[in-house]
């Protein structure tokens, strides 16, 4: 598989592209021709540093407004092509894309269009230079790869091609299995794209709103598998117009960009074994069985108000590390590591981040398939040297720099609490809070990240992602989406902010990066759960009276249900099948807190409606500097 990505797609100076481009592992770069005329340099030189990186120009484009034009414009359109055959020779690239005619000035025809087409091809030939035809999806008489291809194949010539381009396709719905009767040897490039779907425009969602394969919602693996039944085995590339990543990290697009194209190739290869497309070989999607455990790393004093915390909600610590300052707390199959070690990692990420859930360990089938899994997609392998008597457990880096731990049951990994742990004497019994397990973990993060983590966490692990939620906090948007299992094991909501104002935005400028903002833990007695915190004395977050009466209004309670309700300070949501009820405790730290949740008869989503009212209690409780207080 050669692997290519469009200059465009990328942020910074020309330079910058390639660099970032080359340091993901593309093979090649498709040259946007913008992005050549803003660089003050010789095509030769262009050429030069495209190649030193490494790269191989696979193409340079748009050439616009060629085919059906009438005289005197359709001499123009062939010196004008010249000029770029002049380039291109200079740049020392074979290919140029002609995107499909929107001049209103053209005059359509499918035989005027291949008659302009063999005519290019011959001037092509003369050159060595090949031209392949991409169908836009507003183009004004061709619009639609089937016409694209038709008169690439009227044309009726060897330098004469087709570029299929998977955003136009599919942003029209047109089946991509229309592509299996294509030859594939007359598909000179594929340019690859995927986009959320939202109702605009299909020009103005092209230019910005184009994502990496994955990251929308376009079926951009069925025109994949499409592609690779034509028997074609060319260069893949991607060509992302997108607003927020012109203003992104290059690097960080880059390396989203190349998982993209792994990803997508792996699964074709799965669905269409004979593809004659080359796909690095590695395990498939990892099945997550739930989640182990979540590590904290505080300093003595954060741990001593985290462990009361904890304590109040009905944890126990149950056991210390042998050899180091971390203890374990448990309550059902839950388990709460907490690290106060003044070296190694979870020191480093105190100093960074201060008090945080920086470690998440997730239960697999096989750990160090799930390592080796993600390794081929790009992430970043964590390893710590093992202290005397612990086992060294695999785990890569994660959102904000922290670490996901994979424990099997096939290994000794399973028995990391008996053989690294000593057991507490006279731990006293569960306190009835009945909490049972982790609902979900809520990972924030800027909002720019948010699409690169979704691909992180749907590309390696067996997860699928929900539609993106837009929370209303009272000093901007917060978007939130989901990764998830098939069984609920595993719910991972990740909260994209776009300022610092909003709760999210002050957790992550305050804690120096994304990272785990809240727990929630399931009970299936929220009631009793309220009771054991007041019990323990941990008030929780106190709800305004006026959720309660609309919340009556809304769903017609009963009072004295909802007094109960407002008595506990409790949220309610409901479907016309289940219930959710949550709990919040205070926040300490920068923002962080905990959740308690109970779903009732299968509920699926996480009280979006009451964010709103939960996010305006907390910021109430938040001192004047915007600081959290108890
Ligand atoms: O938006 C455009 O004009 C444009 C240009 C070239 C392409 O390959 C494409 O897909 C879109
Ligand atoms: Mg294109």
């Amino acid at each position: 598989m050669k692997t290519s990505i469009a200059t465009v797609s990328i942020s910074g100076d020309l330079p910058e592209k390639l660099a970032a481009i080359a340091a993901a592992g593309f093979d090649g770069v498709e040259i946007f021709e913008n992005d050549f005329l803003a660089f003050d340099g010789s095509p030769a030189d262009v050429g030069r540093m495209v190649r030193d990186h490494g790269l191989e120009i696979t193409l340079f484009q748009p050439f616009r407004d060629f085919e059906g034009m009438p005289e005197p414009q359709r001499s123009r359109t062939f010196s004008r092509a010249e000029r770029k055959f002049d380039l291109m020779t200079e740049l020392g690239t074979d290919l140029m894309l002609v995107c499909s005619n929107v001049s209103p000035l053209s005059l359509g025809g499918i035989d005027r269009a291949a008659a302009d087409f063999r005519e290019l091809g011959e001037r092509a030939a003369r050159r060595g230079l090949r031209v392949g035809y991409e169908a836009l999806a507003w183009g004004r008489h061709v619009s639609d790869h089937r016409d694209a291809w038709e008169i690439v194949r009227r044309a009726d010539h060897k330098n004469i091609g087709l570029i299929l381009d998977s955003f136009h396709t599919l942003a029209r719905r047109i089946d991509p299995d229309t592509i299996r009767s294509i030859p594939g040897d007359r598909i000179f490039i594929v340019q690859l794209a995927d986009a959320p779907l939202i109702e605009m425009d299909l020009l103005y969602w092209s230019r910005h709103f184009r994502n990496m394969p994955g990251e929308g919602d376009l079926p951009v693996a069925a025109f994949m598998r499409a592609v690779a039944a034509t028997g074609y085995s060319g260069t893949l590339s991607l060509e992302i117009f997108n607003d927020q990543f012109r203003g992104g990290s290059p690097k960080t697009v880059s390396v989203d960009g190349y998982r993209s194209l792994v990803y997508l190739m792996d699964r074709v290869k799965r669905a269409e074994p004979d593809v004659s497309i080359a796909v690095p070989d590695m395990p498939d999607r990892i099945e997550v069985l739930g989640v182990e455990f979540v590590e904290f790393t505080a300093d003595e004093e954060e741990a001593a108000e985290l462990s009361s915390m904890l304590t109040a909600m009905g944890f126990r610590e149950t056991a210390r590390h042998k050899s180091k300052d971390v203890a374990l707390f448990r309550q059902g199959d839950i388990n709460l590591v907490l690290n106060t070690e003044r070296k190694g990692f979870a020191h480093s990420a105190h100093l960074v981040h201060g008090m945080s859930a920086y470690a998440l360990g997730l239960k697999v089938q096989d750990a160090n398939a799930t390592v080796e899994r993600a390794e081929a997609l790009g992430a970043e392998v964590f390893e710590q040297a093992p202290g005397p008597g612990e086992i060294a457990i695999p785990a890569i880096r994660g959102v904000g720099g922290g670490v996901i731990y994979f424990i099997d049951a096939k290994s000794d990994l399973a028995k990391v609490w008996d053989i690294e742990f000593e057991p507490l004497k006279d731990v006293v019994p569960e306190t009835g809070a009945g909490l049972k397990a982790i609902d979900h973990v809520a990972q924030t993060m800027a909002y720019d990240e948010m699409l690169s983590w979704v691909l992180f966490y749907t590309s390696i692990f067996r997860t699928r992602k929900t539609p993106v939620v837009d929370i209303v906090d009272p000093a901007g948007l917060v978007r939130s989406q989901v990764i998830g299992n098939e069984d609920g094991s595993l719910r991972l909501t990740l909260n994209g902010a776009e300022n610092r104002r909003t709760l999210a935005g002050h957790f992550i400028a305050e804690s120096f990066g994304s990272g785990i903002q809240h727990l929630a833990f399931a009970t299936s007695d929220i009631f009793a759960a309220a009771a054991a915190l007041r019990r323990n004395s941990l008030e929780p977050l106190s709800i305004s009276r006026n959720y309660y009466d609309d919340l009556e209004a809304r769903f017609g309670l009963e009072p004295k249900f909802s007094d109960r309700l407002r008595a506990e300070n409790i949220l309610y949501d409901r479907d016309s099948t289940s219930e959710y009820f949550q709990i919040y405790t205070p926040m300490f730290g920068e923002g962080f807190f905990f959740e308690i949740v109970e779903r009732r008869g299968g509920y699926a989503g996480y009280g979006g409606p009451n964010a709103p009212f939960r996010i305006a209690a907390q910021k109430r409780r938040m001192g004047p500097k915007g600081m959290p207080k108890m």
